[in-house]
């Protein structure tokens, strides 16, 4: 297998040289609708294709979001594994947002399916689910490794719903939230100049001090935009952890479609709202 360089490596230089932010591709019904497109596959096309070519040489990730792919079937499926070929030909770093998660035998399945390179859907990272136990993800962690991926493990998600299963206290007083965040600070330790296994906490919950955030990889911090929070947010929510953070904007960029430049622009003055927030952190 062809090895890449560890994700966490290329994920810091594409931070560094474009700045931090992810563009979720994200086509919604509405959205499609508004754009003019029918609610069709040549319309999930053309959608997924525009963004590509008006954002990927200029953000560091972009994200496609599985679920409005898989909704038309295979050829659904289809295009996504263009959209992710096209993003990573463009220059971005591609995170599919496909939020696996199964007991391990099967967990090496979606991890074929997302992290090995000769799959058609190759992704620079995948979100995944640990809710069958941190463990469950072991044969992702492992192929991550062998091919130079790396994965986003849903911690604090930006959803209210979210603290009912995160927020939850263990026997040893940490909740669940935490306790991933440790599991992943555990798998990232000694890793220069971060790791590749990420956590995916939402921009929407306020300050976050009490949970130890060096976790030595990115934070993918959905929520930005459509949700409610604002780059200004970043660092009263994530404290000394923001230089880490992966802030996304799906919906916030997209309604600003289908013309090419007006969601360059927007990228733009995500990015720039996002640099002068954290200047100086
Ligand atoms: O906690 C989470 C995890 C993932 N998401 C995903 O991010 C985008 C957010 O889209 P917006 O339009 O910017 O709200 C979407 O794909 C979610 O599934 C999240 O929002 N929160």
């Amino acid at each position: 297998m062809t090895v890449l360089e560890p994700f966490g490596a290329r994920l810091r230089r594409a931070m560094d040289a474009r700045g931090p932010l992810c563009v979720g591709i994200d086509p919604h019904a509405s959205l499609l609708t508004e754009w003019g497109l029918n609610d069709d596959v040549a319309g999930l096309e053309r959608f997924s294709r525009t963004v590509v070519e008006a954002v990927a040489d200029r953000v560091a990730v972009l994200k496609p979001q599985s679920a409005f792919f898989e909704r038309f079937g295979s050829r659904g499926v289809a295009v996504l594994e263009k959209t992710v070929q096209e993003a990573r030909a463009a220059g971005a770093l591609v995170v599919t947002d496909a939020k696996r998660g199964d007991i391990g035998s099967t967990m090496a399945g979606y991890a074929e399916a997302f992290l090995h390179k000769d799959s058609p859907l190759f992704s620079d990272a995948l979100t995944v689910s640990p809710y069958l136990g941190y463990g469950s993800l072991s044969p992702a962690v492992a192929l991550a490794r062998e091919s130079g991926t790396g994965l986003f493990v849903l911690a604090l998600t930006s959803n209210p719903e979210g603290g009912e299963v995160q927020h939850a206290v263990r026997p040893d007083g940490r909740n669940v939230g935490a306790t991933i965040l440790g599991h992943l600070a555990a798998e990232n330790e000694g890793e220069e100049p971060m790791g590749s296994f990420g956590a995916v906490v939402g921009a929407t919950l306020g300050d976050l001090s009490s949970y130890d955030l060096a976790i030595n990889g990115p934070l993918l911090a959905p929520g930005v935009g459509a949700q409610g929070a604002t780059p200004a947010d970043l660092p009263k929510v994530f404290g000394a952890a923001v230089r880490n953070v992966v802030p996304n904007v799906s919906r916030g960029v997209l309604r600003h479609g289908p013309d090419i430049r007006a969601l360059r622009d927007s990228a733009d003055r995500f990015a720039q709202e996002i640099r002068a927030a954290l200047a100086g952190v």
